[in-house]
């Protein structure tokens, strides 16, 4: 679905440009005055693409929460389709309003959140910070950070969910698997998988081996929870600019990525760049011996922004990279 069918969705669900008094732009979401709250369909907003969830602000506030690389494009159009003037709700980022040709206003009054996320009793997580957690301070919102991971954690079981008919039975080409994780406040990670690695088990077992995408996810999530990070979001994609989307949507999202960029690593610049541009520390994965196989395979572009390489541990790889990772940014 384009911005402009995402824009116009989110516009026929909250009751169309007549219900619309005003929009702004924030960094992860679109906030909205609507007329009458009556007529906002928050169901059918939650099932457009890219809609992580909505946020309720006192009688006539509604935000609807993207990530912050979707909002943007969907702003513009949606804007458009109001006619009203787009404001950017983010004062201590003015430069970035004039990108967007806007004009910058004051936040909105706060009268506290009226989430529609999912009900989940894992929400309320316990644990002691393990393994840094230097981020969750740095942001001083918790509860926002809270909302947006549950928002996060419903997106991608829809994305991820049961395939529709006629779809490939392989989890992806966009599976994402997010797991909150018992450690409030600690690091939390992102693993990135390339294409064609949801086929695992069935692709090529001599060199990928025989356990299936389901194991490769369950030994993240594992090794993860065990290592302390508050949560480990799998993402698999066969598309790079999807994957460029994801590594960019982690800028200040996730303190540590993992990535296996199956075939991409011997050719994608684009991968390269969006890791150096989040600058959120890396570690390139293979599940085989990439140095043993052929000539084309001993290119890595990922690996200049990447502080370590595991390679010929099967799945086991994963666990490696993610220890690793629990221990550089204890460190930190
Ligand atoms: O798809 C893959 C998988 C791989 O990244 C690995 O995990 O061993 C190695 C790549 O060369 C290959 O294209």
């Amino acid at each position: 679905m384009d911005n402009r069918s995402i824009a116009a969705s989110v516009l026929k669900s909250v009751g169309g440009k007549a219900n619309v008094v005003a929009n702004s732009l924030c960094m992860t979401r679109l906030r909205l005055t609507i007329a009458d709250p009556t007529l906002v369909d928050r169901k059918a907003l939650a099932s457009i693409p890219g809609v992580l969830g909505t946020v309720g602000r006192g009688a006539n506030g509604l935000e609807v929460v993207f990530g912050p690389t979707a909002v943007r494009g969907v702003f513009d159009t949606f804007a458009k389709l109001t006619g009203l003037a787009a404001t950017y709700d983010l004062p201590q980022d003015k430069d970035l309003a004039s990108n967007f040709n806007v004009q910058v206003t004051s936040g909105s009054a706060d009268t506290g959140p009226d989430v529609d996320a999912p009900a989940d009793p894992s929400a309320a997580r316990a644990g002691t910070p393990s393994g840094g957690g230097a981020k969750g301070a740095a942001r001083g919102v918790e509860d926002e950070t809270s909302l947006l991971i549950r928002m996060l954690e419903e997106s991608e079981r829809r994305i991820g969910g049961a395939p529709e008919a006629g779809v490939s039975p392989f989890p992806g080409p966009e599976a994402g698997d997010m797991r909150k994780l018992a450690h409030e406040g600690a690091p939390r990670l992102l693993v990135i998988n390339g294409p064609n690695i949801n086929m695992l088990g069935i692709r090529e077992p001599e060199l990928y081996g025989r356990e299936d995408f389901a194991t490769l996810l369950a030994v993240c999530h594992e090794t993860a929870e065990e290592e302390g990070f508050a949560d480990c979001l799998c993402y698999q994609s066969n598309h790079e600019g999807d994957l460029v989307d994801r590594i960019q949507d982690a800028y200040q999202e996730f303190e540590g990525i993992i990535i296996n960029p199956a075939a991409y690593t011997h050719t994608s610049v684009a991968l390269l760049d969006a890791l150096k541009a989040v600058q959120v520390p890396a570690i390139e994965v293979h599940l085989s011996q990439v140095s043993e196989r052929e000539d084309f395979r001993q290119r890595s572009f990922v690996r200049a922004a990447c502080f370590e390489t595991i390679m010929g541990e099967g799945i086991d790889g994963y666990a490696h990279a993610i220890r690793d990772m629990a221990a550089h940014l204890r460190r930190r």
